[in-house]
């Protein structure tokens, strides 16, 4: 059985990530990486499980969280791949840092 409150929940968190004023450091992950738009060929060879905010938004419409901890894995594995691919010095890793900052204080509510 879905836990509706638990799950209204996880909607109001992933609609601040997308509020306009975390658009500076959240337009990254709003859609899934395009490796042809961001030339980066060799994406899908080191991120095997891609995710983004968009994907999370419509499976969250769609149903296809059981629980919060699903909902927060996706987002958790999201920051992984950005850490894994960005590394410390690029503004794309810092950008996720700062989001994921975002999300742990509206997580922890
Ligand atoms: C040559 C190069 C180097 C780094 C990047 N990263 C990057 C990513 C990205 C996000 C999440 C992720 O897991 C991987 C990559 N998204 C972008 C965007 C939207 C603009 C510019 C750079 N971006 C792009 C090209």
């Amino acid at each position: 059985k879905k836990n509706a409150s638990e799950l209204k929940f996880c909607d109001m968190v992933i609609k601040e990530l997308h509020k306009k004023i975390h658009e500076p450091y959240a337009f990254p992950f709003y859609s899934p990486v395009d490796p042809v738009a961001l030339n980066i060929p060799e994406y899908f060879k080191i991120i095997k499980k891609p995710m983004d905010l968009g994907t999370i938004q419509s499976k969250l419409k769609t149903n296809q969280y059981e629980t919060g901890n699903d909902f927060e894995a996706d987002l958790r594995l999201m920051f992984r791949n950005c850490y894994k691919f960005n590394p410390p010095n690029q503004a794309v890793h810092q950008m996720g840092k700062r989001l994921e900052g975002i999300f742990d204080e509206k997580w922890s509510d």
